[in-house]
C-alpha cells in the first residue's frame, strides 16, 4: 500500500488531457483522463463521467499502483489484438476495419439509439471486410433479456459467417449462464466481471467461457493479474478507451497472463484522434508491443484540457482520493 505522503505527491502530479474521438463511442466524443506521475512512472485515471466517486476508488488504486509499483514480468512482447468497431454505418466499419490491419474485429451491437437490423448489416459488413479467415465477436453491453439474446445471438452469428463469442449479452450472471445453456455462441463475460462487488461469481456460477478483464476497474495490473487467474477462465484484456499511458497498464497484464488464447480488447487507440506518446498505439500487423511509456511532454500539451474540464476533473480527484484515505 502508499502512505498518505506518496499518494498526495502523486496527486500532485496531475495532468488533465481531453482527446476528441473519431467516432462517438459509448455516448463519448472526448475522451478525457488524468495522468499522474510518481517513481515508477505513469498511470491513468479516467472512469466515466457517470460513474459515482465510489465506483471511481479501483480506478484510482491502479493509477496510483501504475505510477509507484513495477509491473509483473512479461512472458511475451507482443499481444495480439482486435480492431474496435462503434455503431457506424457499413461503410465506416469496413474502413476502420481495413484500416486496422488486425484480424479480429469487436463489433458493438445493440446500441439503445440503434436498430437490430443496422446490426446485422454492420456485421455482415465487417466479415466482407475481414474475408473468411478473420474473427468477429460482438458486444452488446448487457442490453438484452434472454430471450432477445435468444433471437438475435444466432441472426448476427449468421450475418456475421460465424461469432467467436458474444460478449455480456444480458445484465445479470443468472441471465449470462440460461444464455450460455440456451446458444452455441461461446459467452465472454465485461460488466459482470468488472462491476460486480465479485469480480469472480460470474467464473464460479459457471456462466461464462471467457473473461474479459480490465485493469482500471479491477485496481491495477497487479490486481487484475490475481483475478485472471483466479477466475481460471481465458482472458481477454481489454481497455475502457485509455489513452496511451492506460494501454500500457493493459498490455502489462496481457503480456504477464500465462496463456492468452484470444486477441486482446487493446485496439483503441485508433479510436482517439491522437495521443499522448509517440510510441505505438495503433496495431502492426494486428498486434501491439508491450511497452511502459512516458507521456510526451509536446503532446501532453497539445491535449491538454480546459479549464473547466481540468476543474472538473481535479476536483473529483480530490474527492475519491479522500475516500482512498479515509476507507
Ligand atoms: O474491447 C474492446 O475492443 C474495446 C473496449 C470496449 O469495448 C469498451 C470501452 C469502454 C467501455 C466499455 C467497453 C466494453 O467493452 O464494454
Ligand atoms: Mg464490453
Amino acid at each position: 500500500m502508499n502512505g498518505p505522503a506518496e499518494v498526495a505527491e502523486v496527486l500532485a502530479s496531475a495532468v488533465v488531457v481531453a482527446i476528441p474521438m473519431k467516432d462517438r463511442f459509448r455516448g463519448i466524443t472526448v475522451r478525457e483522463a488524468v495522468l499522474l506521475r510518481g517513481p515508477a512512472g505513469w498511470g491513468e485515471f479516467a472512469p466515466f463521467r457517470d460513474y459515482g466517486d465510489a465506483d471511481c476508488l479501483p480506478w484510482l488504486r491502479s493509477a496510483i499502483a501504475a505510477a509507484t509499483t513495477q509491473w509483473p514480468d512479461p512472458v511475451r512482447d507482443r499481444v495480439e489484438v482486435n480492431t474496435t468497431v462503434p455503431v457506424v454505418i457499413p461503410d465506416r466499419a469496413v474502413a476502420l476495419v481495413r484500416a486496422s490491419g488486425c484480424r479480429t474485429a469487436k463489433v458493438k451491437v445493440a446500441d439503445p439509439g440503434s436498430a437490430a437490423g443496422a446490426d446485422l448489416e454492420r456485421v455482415a459488413a465487417v466479415r466482407d471486410a475481414l474475408g473468411p479467415g478473420g474473427r468477429i465477436r460482438v458486444d452488446a453491453n448487457a442490453a438484452w433479456t434472454v430471450d432477445e439474446a435468444a433471437l438475435l445471438v444466432p441472426a448476427l452469428d449468421r450475418a456475421a459467417g460465424g461469432l467467436e463469442y458474444v460478449e455480456q449479452p444480458c445484465r445479470t450472471i443468472e441471465e449470462l449462464a440460461a444464455v450460455r445453456r440456451r446458444l452455441d455462441v461461446p459467452v465472454a463475460a465485461d460488466e459482470s466481471i468488472r462491476r460486480e462487488r465479485d469480480p469472480l461469481a460470474v467464473a464460479r456460477a459457471g456462466a461464462a467461457d471467457i473473461a474479459v478483464v480490465k485493469v482500471a476497474p479491477l485496481g491495477g495490473v497487479t490486481a487484475a493479474l490475481r483475478i485472471a487467474e483466479a477466475a481460471g477462465l481465458p482472458t481477454v484484456v481489454s481497455s475502457a478507451v485509455d489513452t496511451a499511458v492506460g494501454l500500457a497498464a493493459g498490455l502489462a497484464l496481457a503480456g504477464a497472463l500465462p496463456d492468452l488464447p484470444y486477441a486482446c480488447g487493446l485496439g483503441t487507440g485508433s479510436l482517439l484522434t491522437g495521443d499522448v506518446s509517440s510510441s505505438a498505439v495503433h496495431p502492426d500487423a494486428g498486434s501491439l508491443a508491450v511497452p511502459r511509456v512516458a507521456p510526451d511532454p509536446d503532446l501532453r500539451e497539445q491535449w491538454a484540457a480546459d479549464d473547466e474540464v481540468r476543474t472538473w476533473w481535479l476536483d473529483r480527484l480530490r474527492r475519491v482520493a479522500a475516500l482512498l484515505l479515509t476507507g
